[in-house]
């Protein structure tokens, strides 16, 4: 049975007082909560005595994400607002030209969802490896539905390649099938995960609520009637959402994404995430080399005799393009 702690709600018509046990410190009125759903402009928030709360932010105190603790102040009916925001340990978030948005915050370590049905984008995978490397979020992959690739080893040898290149192999890349043989999915990543905070992304399709459905039974289904019972999900399909499993298990799920825009890195922070084209573009005859058309490009000598990745250098010129446009349109 999932010990998902979202089921503690309380019924708003025999609700209690808050106990001592969740209230702040420095002022009675105030509670500590945990962040466990986003619903871009509200947001539901879990006391120290597990009571889930409807929290609203003004200003900067509604930019809010899964994961954060904050500070509230009950202002009746289960309802709150946001009165401060902890310093976070860490942010996965992307952004483009008009807006960011959060994923979460706090997280132990990021899994990106990867499958051949629908085919995954390289591109995604690109970006979100640069965004958790600016975060500081150890990433994971899976690579699920394997099943599907079962008597084709050569397609199966080409995702490998094609992972290992972009990755340079610094990334723990599993091959799963969490439909087809879910009792070793489990045991593979029930050590890797209890304990932990983690959050799940991956393209619409690659099996992400599959996989959260078997680590932790029924929170899905418990997350909707969370969401009915305090008409927190009206009018919005796509929210995300921490689920609470046994040992500690802590699982944030995010709607799939079709974009993943950066323009929240400087271009240092580019480099940083691309440490392998930064060390050999260190060798250029130019200082400030595009690694374009230059002469005695380390870059794309690098790339001519293989010692770079072609795939790295792409996503990495299509990023800097991205950023060197945004700079121009503020
Ligand atoms: N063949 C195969 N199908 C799988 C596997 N895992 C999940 N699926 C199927 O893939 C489809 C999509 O799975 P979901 O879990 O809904 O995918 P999701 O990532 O949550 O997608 P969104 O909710 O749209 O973000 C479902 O029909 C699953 O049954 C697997 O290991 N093998
Ligand atoms: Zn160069």
């Amino acid at each position: 049975m999932a010990d998902s702690s979202l089921n503690k709600v309380r019924d708003t018509h025999r609700a209690k007082p808050a106990s001592h046990h969740g209230k702040n410190a420095h002022s009675p009125d105030l509670l500590n909560a945990l962040v466990v759903a986003s619903y871009g402009r509200h947001f539901l928030a879990r006391d120290e005595a597990g009571t889930i709360w409807q929290v609203y932010g003004k200003g900067k105190r509604r930019e809010v994400a899964v994961g954060d603790e904050i500070v509230i102040l009950p202002s009746g009916d289960k309802q709150a607002w946001v009165e401060d925001i902890q310093t976070r340990k860490n942010l996965v978030y992307r952004s483009d030209a008009l807006k960011s948005k959060m994923f979460a915050a706090n997280l132990d370590g990021v899994l990106l969802m990867l499958a051949v049905s629908p085919p995954y984008s390289p591109e995604l995978l690109g970006r979100t490896l640069t965004a958790c490397k600016h975060a500081d979020v150890p990433l994971t992959i899976l690579f699920n539905k394997v099943d599907i690739l079962e008597g084709d080893p050569e397609t199966l040898g080409d995702v490998e390649q094609e992972l290992f290149e972009m990755t340079l192999g610094d990334v723990p890349t599993h091959y799963i099938s969490v439909t087809e043989k879910p009792e070793e999915t489990e045991s593979l990543l029930r050590p890797l995960l209890e304990g932990k905070r983690t959050l799940i992304l991956g393209q619409s399709g690659m099996g992400k609520s599959t996989l959260i459905n078997l680590l932790i039974p029924g929170a899905l289904a418990a997350t909707n009637e969370i969401s009915m019972a305090l008409n927190a999900g009206k009018h919005t399909t796509t929210h995300t959402q921490m689920h609470f499993g046994e040992q500690g298990l802590e699982l944030i799920d995010s709607p799939g994404f079709q974009a993943f825009g950066l323009h929240h890195l400087s271009e240092a922070d580019l480099l940083n995430a691309f440490s392998d084209l930064r060390d050999e573009g260190n060798k250029c005859r130019f200082a400030n080399c595009q690694h374009k058309r230059e002469p005695d490009c380390a870059v794309k000598n690098g790339l001519e005799d293989g010692t770079l990745s072609p795939a790295r250098y792409e996503l990495y010129q299509m990023l800097k393009a991205e950023l060197e446009e945004a700079r121009q349109n503020y």
